[in-house]
């Protein structure tokens, strides 16, 4: 098995940034890995170590048999010898050559000769959907066409890993869906290992079997799409992933049902559920949120009561800042089909809230 050995790596900048502080991660041969994380937490630092295109200031990294780097034993194999596809958010393409000659150009500095790197080349192209496209220049190519062709340099280039520094940012919405499809079937088609940098939370839950979310140089919590999306461990990871209400937890009483928090609110819950929590915050989701009233009765409820302070208009909801009598604000979408859009509605009422029973988690 050709798994990717991640340790311990650290990159500093001089002047004393750090761009990635002790990155350790074991990845399975066949995998799809998206390093998610905001602008400037280290993913493309990451990326250019496994690429060697930087060198980590400690650590090691090893796929398969190739120690890619190994900063105490003074080992370093250069980026051309690592056998690796890399696809940039750039595209990276030479204007001077062909479509074809782009694809074929990684194998022929390699030494492949010419008549197997066009047949190579061509099957690329083939499998990214651009057949008959081999004459064209870059600059006669759309934004999409330019990516496919960067993406068949990339699988050419590789013999079992590909890397992509945030691939599909320069194209459209619709593009973007539609790529990220073809990217995930060429990876299986393929065989190989992924590793994929993007900030794009859907685009990451979307395309990955497992998802490495950083911070600051750092992993948070790594793990399949649904552990991150639905069991998100620390504050930080849970608010990235878009749980609108995180509130601290002071009191909780399994024996009545009820999770107290900071500012004097108070959630009720199935008291089995709340026995063994330990946290210190309780999340959800604004989306999770309807009035009590609509909720179904046959599935066990969160609750708790507020008056609504703010309302605005999302088109299918209103969202609402609704404030427990002790003042904590909760966030709350609630869903709205009468498609009539009235001003602040909702606006001063006192309501009792509900949510599934499963929906709020307790944080670290
Ligand atoms: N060549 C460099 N010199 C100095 N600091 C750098 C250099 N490259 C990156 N950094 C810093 O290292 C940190 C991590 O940068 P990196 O590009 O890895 O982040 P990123 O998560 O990929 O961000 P983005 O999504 O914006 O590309 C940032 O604070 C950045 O300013």
């Amino acid at each position: 098995m050709r798994s990717l050995e991640i340790d311990a790596i650290a990159k500093h900048y001089p002047g004393g940034s750090i761009a990635v502080e002790d990155i350790t991660l074991s990845l399975s041969e066949g995998s799809f890995t998206t390093l998610l994380g905001p602008s400037g937490c280290g993913k493309t630092t990451t990326l250019r170590c496994l690429a060697g295109l930087e060198v980590p200031d400690a650590g090691r990294i090893q796929f398969g048999d190739d120690v890619f780097v190994d900063i105490a034993a003074g080992t370093f194999l250069a980026p051309h010898k690592r056998k690796l596809g890399m696809v940039f958010q750039s595209y990276a393409l030479w204007p001077n050559r062909t479509v074809l000659g782009n694809i074929a150009y990684p194998l022929r500095l390699r030494g492949v000769n010419s008549r197997a790197a066009a047949a190579r080349a061509t099957e690329a192209l083939n499998a990214v959907g651009l057949t008959g496209l081999d004459a064209r220049y870059p600059h006669e190519l759309s934004g999409g066409q330019q990516q496919r062709v960067a993406l068949a340099r990339g699988l050419v280039s590789a013999s079992g890993l590909l890397l992509f520094d945030e691939p599909l940012s320069n194209l459209d919405a619709k593009l973007r869906l539609a790529m990220r499809t073809e990217i995930r079937r060429l990876h299986d088609e393929f065989g190989y290992s992924s590793v994929y940098v993007t900030h794009d939370q859907e685009e990451a839950l979307a395309i990955s079997d497992h998802v490495v979310v950083m911070n600051q140089g750092r992993i948070e919590q790594s793990g399949t799409p649904h552990e991150i999306f639905a069991k998100p461990k620390t504050a930080w990871v849970a608010d990235f992933v878009g749980f609108d209400n995180i509130l601290t937890v002071t009191h909780i009483d399994p024996d009545v049902g009820r999770v107290d928090v900071v500012g004097g609110g108070s959630f009720h819950l199935r008291g089995d559920m709340i026995r063994s929590w330990r946290g210190a915050q309780i999340a959800f989701r604004a989306s999770d949120i309807v009035f009590a009233a609509d909720a179904p009765s046959a599935q066990p409820q969160a609750t708790f009561r507020g008056r609504v302070t703010a309302s605005s208009y999302l088109g299918d909801a209103y969202r609402l800042a609704v404030e427990t009598a002790a003042g904590t604000t909760v966030m709350a979408n609630i869903p709205d089909s009468s498609r009539v859009q009235t001003q602040e509605k909702y606006l001063g009422e006192i309501h009792e809230f509900a949510m599934p029973a499963e929906s709020p988690i307790i944080l670290d």
